[in-house]
């Protein structure tokens, strides 16, 4: 493979196409992020059609009949009320993925509903002026938002669709006009598609750059502690749901760094995520609390599983090994603290219970788990 074939081939690996094709495999809290990207950009554009709608409604008088002008004057305001009450609608639930992708539908409907119902007002009336570019101002718009790949296709593939509709109930859809339009949208939507892959991609970046820990890919201290916070406000609503709390700190980590290296220190961190990960849900909140401290929030478990779950964490580590940079087998273990949180107790209290059973297992001989009263 040439430098440039290898160079194109690391950048498509890089590109994980699951990533941006649904957002299934998002996270929640992503998925929220996403949705205020989104519900910004709902709230301008449907300002921006509020406004510029019947600003139009003067030419119309200059171009078209006066019945016409008068019909499609009304189209204009009815468009522009629609597209305040978008506006107001749009801010109703914020953070919510679902309600901002519903809002971006109606941003696109209401102005493809106005083009068809102008295009039958004015059948007959070759000279249309201000109309035929909506499909493509529509297809442009969407190249706007952060959409994954099946989000993307399925609003371009309606839009597509109503063109074709209004195409052929013109008697265009089968001549040179309607081709040229069809191949126009078509390529505008191609382009919008990967704008849209783009920015889904940029986005996501940029959010795991702000909330993961580069070195082992787990959540950082901060995003825990305001997902405690999210979750402990759900619950402040109904009944508090069973959950219990791990702290896990490798044992004479200082010795590994001193002895082997960073580099090798750097690499037993990595090796302990992945037990982490191996053994725990991955509906379980896993975090770098900070150094060679973890913490681990396991939502839907008891003390006993807590405990059995940190039990085998242990044991994984007891029977791993890393090698070093001189290829020496370099063996670590971890001491763990593990509770659950009493009803009404706060997160960090709980946080703090753990701790202090997590400092009992260093204390009396490491590589433990020691649960918290
Ligand atoms: N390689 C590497 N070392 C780190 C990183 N973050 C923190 N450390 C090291 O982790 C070590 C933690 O040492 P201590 O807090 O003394 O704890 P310990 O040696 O694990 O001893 P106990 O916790 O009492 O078992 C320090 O030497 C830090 O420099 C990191 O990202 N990479």
């Amino acid at each position: 493979m040439d430098d440039a074939t290898g160079g194109l081939y690391r950048k498509l690996s890089e590109f994980n196409l699951f990533d941006t094709l649904s957002n299934r495999f998002h996270s929640d809290d992503f998925n929220a992020t996403r949705s205020e990207y989104i519900r910004t950009r709902v709230n301008i554009l449907s300002i921006i059609f509020a406004i510029f709608a019947p600003l139009w409604i003067p030419i119309d008088y200059l171009l078209l009949t006066s019945d016409d002008a008068g019909v499609i004057a009304v189209y204009r305001l009815l468009l522009s009320i629609a597209m305040l009450g978008l506006l107001l609608t749009n801010n109703i639930r914020k953070r919510n993925l679902q309600h901002s992708l519903l809002c971006l539908t109606l941003l696109i409907i209401f102005p493809a509903l106005f083009y068809t119902v102008c295009l039958l007002q004015l059948s007959g009336n070759d000279t249309l002026i201000g109309y035929s570019f909506i499909p493509f101002l529509l297809v442009a718009i969407l190249s706007v938002f952060p959409l994954t790949l099946i989000e993307a296709s399925v609003l371009g593939t309606g839009l597509i669709a109503a063109l074709l509709c209004n195409d052929f109930f013109y008697g265009t859809l089968f001549t040179l006009s309607g081709f040229k339009d069809l191949w126009l949208i078509s390529i505008l939507l191609v382009i919008a598609l990967w704008a849209n892959q783009a920015q889904l991609h940029m986005l996501l970046r940029l959010y795991r750059q702000a909330t993961r820990d580069p070195l082992t890919g787990l959540l950082n201290r901060r995003v825990m502690m305001e997902r405690m916070k999210e979750m402990s406000k759900t619950w402040s609503k109904s009944e508090q749901p069973v959950v219990s709390v791990l702290m896990l700190d490798l044992d004479r980590f200082k010795r590994i760094n001193d002895t082997y290296g960073h580099l090798t220190g750097d690499q037993v961190l990595q090796a302990f995520s992945q037990i982490m990960k191996d053994e725990l849900r991955s509906t379980d909140i896993l975090t770098r609390y900070g150094g060679e401290e973890f913490t681990a929030i396991l939502p839907g478990s008891d003390m006993e599983n807590a405990s059995h779950a940190a039990e085998r964490i242990r044991m994984h580590c007891e029977q791993s090994w890393v090698a070093s940079t001189d290829n020496e087998p370099v063996r670590f273990t971890v001491s763990i603290g593990v509770g659950e949180l009493k009803p009404g107790e706060t997160f960090n209290d709980a946080l703090h219970r753990v701790d202090n059973s997590l400092y009992e297992a260093k204390k009396t001989g490491r590589n433990k788990v020691v649960q918290a009263d």
